[in-house]
């Protein structure tokens, strides 16, 4: 059988930086051929970074994408990788000249993978089964391609696909079957969220067992706004066998060898019937064949695949929100963050987390005393911010909350939210006048009911607990404190911001369970109304106390419009706010009679 090394270039872009990307994809290309490799696959629309969003609609977009993939293939084989086949992906357009619906002025925007081969591009694959649902809107971006594309590599014909054309019933893949394929290879921006790598594991054993060929997934890693990406790239054998898996979280070039089946002569036509979208007629696929080398590589000794073990749940989730962090800081020109301390367990994780994102010495928090702060609360902050070493300042409040209130007379709620308000502003105050990113530490069964001040607590730039909810956010906690004991360091957070009542201490004695459930209940309640989208009858037939479903559906529904002015923060569950769960604001739909 031939063989072929295989590299997938498991690497993190930056959206928009076209060129930042392109030298990237030179230099991993580089180091994929100093290995020896024949072949080196990038991620869905590496030269551009993904997802690009309305960027696609700029025609000046485009034929940047465009022109930099011609320039790209020319430097390669300037640089002396003509021989290696390179496979990423970019952003291209439709031949023909035709507006599209949504306002392109010159052809229709395309979600496309290059081969690029001795200076050219050899081959264009159009991405034909568009993802939208969830946080993907790709019908709003791209139109769909009709062609598997089947390039021939020393002697192994290889089918190529973009990421959910692997989701899908039918098309590239049945198409790669009908092909007779020796490989599949897809290129993918995959986003996570929670438990992801066991299910993508899954559909790539299935699919190589429906392609009846092995199967080759890289994935993008890096952190893009509210989404987070977590290569976990992989090799599976036809049989489901896993060859080859990168790290999650971090860059990472996978070397495979592979023992593929020989092409045949002649590549038939598929004859699977699939839609690219549900309401288009089932089109099928034409096979595009490029036959780049007919010949197979000389027999070589194959080295075993590398099989990095998956993280455990809680350290894949710490993990990606530091990855989101670290990177919405580096790619937005920021070098440092500001956040308040409160000695409360949010803060406390989002400041060891930004810590072991950007270093302690980049991270600034100010304990922002009023007169109903508890003394835990200045010693907690105190002692976490000597944990860490992290840079700590102390303001009073007081003196700025008595001059308002002397100007403004406000009582009650409004008078308490004041301080929060107040808080707020310092930080962002000390963030524009110091350069720093705001950080803010609301958590997401705080975002879900509403239980923060808009323009208080909720003000900054990047919010990365928006996705976890309060129990999450302690067994976080618990965990980085119990890793700094495996690795033998100082455990970062101070036991007593894990232990004690959680509280806003915008009044003597406040406790958050005078207004909410207890958190298991609120966030069992959360899930299964939020991410489960379960009806008020459905949550009562699952065991939740009816009154208690009132009050909390009542609560999240009527903090839509909190939530859609929070800042953004990484996606780590099926369902985040945000783009996710797209909900009315003005809406007199209720759940239940209020
Ligand atoms: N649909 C809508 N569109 C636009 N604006 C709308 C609105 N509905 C209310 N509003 C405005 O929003 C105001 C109420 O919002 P807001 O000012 O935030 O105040 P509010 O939601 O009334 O109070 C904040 C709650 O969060 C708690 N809190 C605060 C700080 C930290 C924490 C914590 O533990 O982390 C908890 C606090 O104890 C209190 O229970 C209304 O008075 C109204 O002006
Ligand atoms: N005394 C304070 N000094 C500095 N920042 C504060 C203070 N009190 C509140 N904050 C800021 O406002 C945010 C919300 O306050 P809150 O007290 O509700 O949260 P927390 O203390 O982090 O956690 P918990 O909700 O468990 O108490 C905090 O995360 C912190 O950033
Ligand atoms: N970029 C894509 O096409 C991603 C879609 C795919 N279903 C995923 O979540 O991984």
């Amino acid at each position: 059988m031939p063989q072929l090394r295989v590299a997938l270039a498991q690497v993190d872009t930056t959206v928009g930086d076209v060129a930042a990307n392109a030298a990237l994809i030179r230099s991993w290309t580089a180091r994929a051929a100093a290995q020896g490799a024949h072949l080196v696959a990038f991620p869905e629309m590496a030269l551009t970074g993904y997802p690009v969003e309305d960027l696609t609609l700029r025609a000046s977009f485009v034929e940047a994408s465009r022109e930099a993939l011609a320039r790209l293939a020319k430097d390669l084989e300037a640089d002396g990788y003509g021989e290696v086949v390179v496979v990423l992906g970019y952003l291209d357009r439709a031949a023909d000249q035709t507006g599209s619906p949504i306002g392109v002025p010159k052809g229709r925007p395309q979600n496309a993978a290059a081969v690029v081969h001795r200076g050219q591009v050899a081959q264009k694959v159009v991405k034909h089964h568009l993802p939208n649902y969830g946080v993907f809107d790709e019908y709003r971006f791209f139109v769909p391609g009709r062609e598997l594309s089947v390039v021939r590599v020393h002697g192994v014909d290889v089918a190529l696909a973009i990421c959910e054309d692997l989701w899908q019933e039918g098309g590239p893949v049945a198409a790669a079957r009908d092909s007779d394929a020796g490989l599949l290879l897809v290129i993918n921006a995959s986003p996570y969220e929670r438990l992801k790598d066991d299910v993508r594991l899954e559909l790539v054993t299935r699919r190589a067992a429906q392609a009846d060929c092995p199967v080759a997934f890289v994935n993008l890693v890096g952190g893009q706004d509210d989404l987070v990406f977590d290569g976990d790239s992989l090799v599976v054998s036809t049989a489901g066998e896993v060859l080859a898996r990168a790290p999650q979280m971090v860059e990472h070039l996978l070397v495979t060898d592979l023992e593929l089946a020989a092409a045949t002569d002649g590549v038939k036509a598929t004859t699977t019937p699939t839609a690219a979208r549900p309401q288009e007629e089932p089109s099928v696929p034409v096979v595009r064949h490029v036959v780049l080398h007919d010949e197979p590589v000389a027999p070589y000794e194959a080295r075993p695949g590398e099989i990095a073990p998956p993280l455990d749940d809680l350290a894949e989730v710490y993990a990606a929100i530091t990855l989101a962090l670290r990177d919405y800081v580096r790619k937005n020109g920021f070098r440092s963050v500001v956040l308040g301390l409160s000695g409360g367990i949010d803060s406390s994780l989002v400041a060891a987390i930004a810590a072991d994102a950007i270093g302690a010495e980049n991270v600034y928090g100010v304990s922002l005393p009023s007169e109903y702060s508890s003394d835990h609360s200045k010693s907690d902050a105190a002692d976490l911010a000597h944990r860490i070493g992290l840079h700590l300042r102390t303001i009073a409040i007081a003196p700025i909350v008595s001059a308002f209130l002397g100007e403004v007379a406000l009582t009650g709620v409004a008078e308490e939210n004041l301080q929060a308000r107040v808080r707020g502003m310092v930080w962002m105050g000390l963030a524009n006048q110091e350069g720093h990113l705001a950080l803010t530490a609301g958590n997401k069964s705080e975002l879900a009911t509403g239980y923060s001040t808009i323009y208080g607590d909720a003000a900054g730039g990047f919010g990365p607990l928006k996705d976890v909810p309060k129990t999450l956010v302690w067994a976080l906690a618990r965990w980085r404190n119990e890793e700094a004991v495996r690795r033998g360091e100082t455990p970062p957070i101070p036991e007593n911001a894990i232990t004690k009542p959680p509280s806003a201490e915008l009044r003597p004695g406040q406790v958050d369970q005078d207004s909410l459930p207890e958190y298991d209940l609120l966030d069992a309640l959360l899930e299964a109304y939020v991410e489960g989208a379960q009806g008020r009858s459905e949550l009562i037939a699952a065991g939740f106390d009816p009154a208690v479903v009132d009050s909390v559906v009542t609560l999240v529904d009527r903090a839509e419009w909190k939530r859609r002015q929070y800042p953004p923060g990484p996606k780590i569950s099926p369902v985040a706010f945000g783009r996710d769960r797209r909900l009315p604001i003005t809406s007199r739909w209720r759940e239940h009679e209020a």
